[in-house]
């Protein structure tokens, strides 16, 4: 049994799923408290009760089980956790994430970047950092974690041709992902993402740097920034030592934002592209040629109906995912069959000029 406060762990994104699967965890002591991951560091795990964060230790128990899961903590998972007498605070519990955003390392192992997050804000310049095909790629990871993706264009109101921009990601993305092009600068403005920011919601901003991200998270989370980690909602004005990766959105919502997703380099894998160009693997199952690459074949049902550079994005990040996806030893045996392939090509060559 955990006894917990849903109302000051909302304020960090308690969901009803967790909430109902941890009153089913067996534990040990009463003392255990529900915490959120807020912040992943190398010798410590920084865990949020909804009201201040403190650093936990994860008890080598746990930690051998979730080795076997091949599970790491990461930022938004659900933990329990309790003080011994020396006031250390060990993870003793794990809640299976309602969703986990991953990518595909270059070593092919899945990444973990954060749990139980409920919308993706993909932020996007509509200046110089205005890139469909990059957009694509974030986009596939977010949809293939069942993550609510809705795509903020930042400086609309300094780019150029901001319509025809909007016209043209509208006829690229699968028509249920929202999109809106503004000055994440203005309130006015970002009050258009409120359907998003509900009460208990979790969000993460994904995109280049110099998109937006801060610009953005400081205009939603105006209030907390204003009084300096005040806490909402009761009107007590108790102090805290708001997460630097968590942040509180006035609307009760809050807002993951950590190192390791800024940094982050979108690489889907195959299911995960599939998320998002789900059109172009229906039209394959139309055309006529049951080997078809789409590429050059006439006639072609995908080539016909898609956009262009949409198609080639598609057949690109294909070829990266398959590459990403081999095992050392097998791309050095492709490398192989690809020298003998030249090698013969070469020798015909000879052969000819003879
Ligand atoms: N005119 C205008 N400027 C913006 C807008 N959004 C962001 N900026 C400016 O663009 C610059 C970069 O914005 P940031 O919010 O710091 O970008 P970021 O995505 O957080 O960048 P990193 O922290 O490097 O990941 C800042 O100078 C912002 O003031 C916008 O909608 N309109
Ligand atoms: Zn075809």
């Amino acid at each position: 049994m955990i006894a917990f406060d849903f109302a000051q762990l909302r304020l960090i994104g308690l969901q009803q799923a967790i909430a109902s699967a941890a009153t089913q965890l067996e534990l040990s002591s009463p003392t255990a408290q529900l915490l959120r991951v807020c912040a992943v560091h190398r010798d410590s795990i920084g865990v949020h009760d909804g009201i201040l964060e403190q650093p936990a230790q994860i008890l080598p128990r746990l930690l051998h089980q979730l080795q076997v899961q091949d599970h790491i903590l990461t930022v938004g998972d659900w933990v329990a956790a309790e003080p011994d007498a020396h006031a250390t605070l060990w993870i003793t519990a794990h809640l299976s994430p309602v969703t986990q955003i991953a990518r595909r390392g270059n070593d092919g192992r899945r990444q973990l970047l954060a749990s139980n997050v409920d919308t993706a804000l993909l932020v996007m310049g509509l200046d110089e950092d205005f890139n469909p095909r990059r957009l694509e790629r974030y986009l596939s990871i977010v949809l293939a974690a069942q993550v609510s993706p809705v795509v903020v264009l930042s400086k609309a109101d300094v780019a150029d041709d901001v319509p025809g921009k909007l016209a043209q990601l509208r006829q690229r993305l699968p028509p249920h992902v929202p999109l809106f092009a503004i000055d994440t600068r203005h309130a006015y403005d970002v009050a258009i993402l409120a359907p998003w920011l509900g009460a208990g919601q979790t969000l993460v901003l994904l995109g280049s740097s110099g998109a937006g991200k801060s610009s953005l998270t400081n205009t939603l989370c105006a209030t907390e920034q204003a009084t300096n980690g005040v806490r909402h909602g009761d009107g007590r004005g108790r102090h805290t030592t708001t997460a630097r990766s968590l942040h509180l959105c006035a609307s009760g919502a809050c807002i993951i934002d950590t190192p390791g997703l800024r940094s982050w380099r979108a690489d889907a894998d195959a299911d995960t592209l599939a998320a998002t160009f789900d059109d172009i693997a229906a039209l394959a199952a139309t055309c006529q040629f049951r080997d078809c690459r789409h590429a050059s074949e006439p006639g072609c049902a995908v080539r016909g109906a898609v956009d262009a550079d949409r198609l080639r994005n598609y057949h690109k990040l294909l070829r990266d995912a398959r590459r990403i996806e081999e095992t050392p030893l097998e791309r050095i045996a492709a490398r192989a069959r690809w020298k003998t392939v030249l090698k013969a090509g070469l020798e015909r060559g000879k052969d000819k000029r003879r």
